[in-house]
């Protein structure tokens, strides 16, 4: 019999009486996992091994996990600190305890819930006793760290495990082994004596070269064998909603505005008649940059919207009559909203003089100094879009959006009256999320007062909208929290295999 050298390879390291695995065979034969399992299942197939499965659980310390094999379980540190200051003999306030154990919120929480739990102590109206006849150094859930930690078995209960996976100090997985055995037909073969094929696994640019793939034989290829998943490159879920996004839009007739993510408050607020005292306008909320004011802000443009500010702008207009500084307008900031770019183009100070109609988006970054949730970032994407043209009406913008979500499968948005200092009307958008049910704000949109256009130099009606880009992303991959689609809790995993359904 002739079999190829790396099949050859495996039916010799293989034995009729001991199980071994695919890891043993590649040891042994020096081959790589892939090309030993690939051999395997050819050999299998040819009737001469046997390949059995068996499905393995897993655990692997967490980074939490991890930190309290160094440091001590919580509720350990708590014990030990509760005997340092005798509260074996009279309770101690657990203010104190704590403080000794130097835990600090979420941890002295962990370290109270799992203190009762086991039994380590009481807990008594704001005071804490030690129970001498604890031991926390047989503690199952330490001794299990530990012994993960230094790459042992556990040897615990499956309740330990289940106990520390529900903390989420270990993390619990499967993996499937393979192993061989010789069949008969194998230990007859190798009996009568199999001669190595001279095969070749893979054409190599030297075999083109040389022209010598004309004369050798090449192995089959087994597309059925397993191998180790490879992870390629991929776009971005958010990168493939923005480019999905901006296709619509350029479909819808829109074009594409650029522009500074640095601007002066001049453009990012003032043009749109927000008050200069407003909250969203104080260091709590923007990114202020040391950086030297804006100088080249047109002389007349600033002059009249210095005008709407104070004494207001049309028939009905009457300003905020508030102080206004010139030079708060030319500091300079990371912009909040890409509607800093709306100001502009409509200025014309950028893309020209307009007349209308006009449709101009952008799907670009903003900076907000929110807190971050499974619902905010400290930075994400604006879907930034307006439309000028003569008599807009409300129906014109809920139209727009009905027309752009459909694009991507959604097609339940909801509208709520909201307010904005610079549209009247105003309303938020609201879509439902596929996997929770809840309604989720995925934008704000109006149409622009007098205010804002009249300064501007537009003579006709302006809608405009900021959609959040990362919103839209989570009804079309499902995620749950936005924080696994980027920034530094990323979910890998998520990324790597989430489908962008549209
Ligand atoms: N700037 C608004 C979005 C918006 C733009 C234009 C008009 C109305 C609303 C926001 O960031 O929420």
């Amino acid at each position: 019999m002739r079999l190829p050298q790396r099949q050859l390879a495996v039916l010799e390291a293989a034995s009729a009486t001991d199980e071994r695995t695919m890891d043993e065979l590649a040891a042994e034969t020096g081959m790589k996992p892939e090309t030993v399992i690939g051999s395997a299942f050819d050999l299998r197939d040819e009737g001469l091994l046997e390949v059995t499965e068996t499905a393995v659980e897993t655990f692997d310390l967490t980074d939490e996990g991890r930190a309290y094999v160094d440091d001590g379980l919580p509720e350990t540190r708590l014990y030990r600190a509760g005997l340092a200051l005798g509260a074996d003999e009279s309770p101690v306030s657990m203010g104190r305890v704590i403080g000794e154990a130097d835990l600090d919120g979420p941890a002295a929480d962990i370290a109270l819930s799992n203190f009762a739990r086991k039994g380590f102590g009481a807990i008594d109206a704001g005071e804490l006793t030690v129970d001498d006849d604890a031991d926390p150094d047989a503690d199952p859930e330490s001794a299990a760290l530990a012994a993960l930690a230094a790459g042992e078995d556990p040897e615990v209960d499956d309740a330990v495990i289940e106990q520390l996976d529900s903390r989420g100090l270990v993390a619990v997985g499967e993996s499937v082994t393979r192993s061989v055995t010789l069949t008969d037909a194998g230990v007859d073969a190798l009996m009568t004596g199999v001669e190595a094929a001279e095969t070749v696994a893979q054409v190599t640019p030297e075999l083109l070269a040389s022209g010598e793939w004309r004369d050798v034989e090449f192995s089959e290829y087994n597309v059925e064998a397993d191998a180790p998943p490879a992870s390629g490159g991929r776009t971005h879920v958010l990168r493939q909603t923005a480019d999905r996004v901006k296709d619509v839009l350029v479909g819808m007739g829109f074009k594409e505005m650029e522009g500074p993510h640095a601007d002066s408050d001049f453009w990012i607020n003032d043009c749109l008649f927000m008050p200069q005292d407003h909250p969203a306008r104080t260091h709590w909320d923007r990114f202020a940059l040391d950086v030297d004011p804006m100088d080249d802000i047109p002389e007349e443009l600033l002059r009249r919207v210095e005008r709407a500010h104070r004494e207001g702008w049309g028939t009905d207009g009457d300003g905020y009559h508030s102080p206004w500084s010139e030079e708060f307008a030319r500091e300079i900031a990371l912009r909040g909203h890409t509607t800093s770019l709306s100001m502009r183009y409509l200025s014309g100070i950028a893309g020209g003089e307009l007349e209308p109609p006009q449709r101009y988006f952008s799907v670009e970054k903003v900076y907000r100094n929110d807190t971050l949730d499974p619902t905010h970032l400290l930075e994400f994407f604006q879907i930034e879009g307006w439309v000028m043209a003569e008599d807009l009406s409300v129906r014109d913008l809920m139209g727009t959006f009905e027309e752009f979500y459909r694009q991507f499968g959604i097609t339940d948005i909801r509208f709520k009256p909201h307010y904005n200092p610079y549209t009247e009307p105003s309303f938020e958008l609201f879509g439902e999320h596929p996997e929770t049910g809840e309604e989720i704000e995925i934008g704000n949109s109006g149409v622009f007062r007098e205010e804002v256009t009249g300064p501007l130099g537009v003579d006709c009606d302006v809608m405009a909208w900021g959609l959040a880009l990362e919103r839209l992303a989570m009804l079309t991959t499902g995620a749950e929290d936005i924080r696994d689609l980027h920034g530094t809790l990323a979910d890998i995993d998520f990324l790597r295999n989430a489908e962008v359904s549209y």
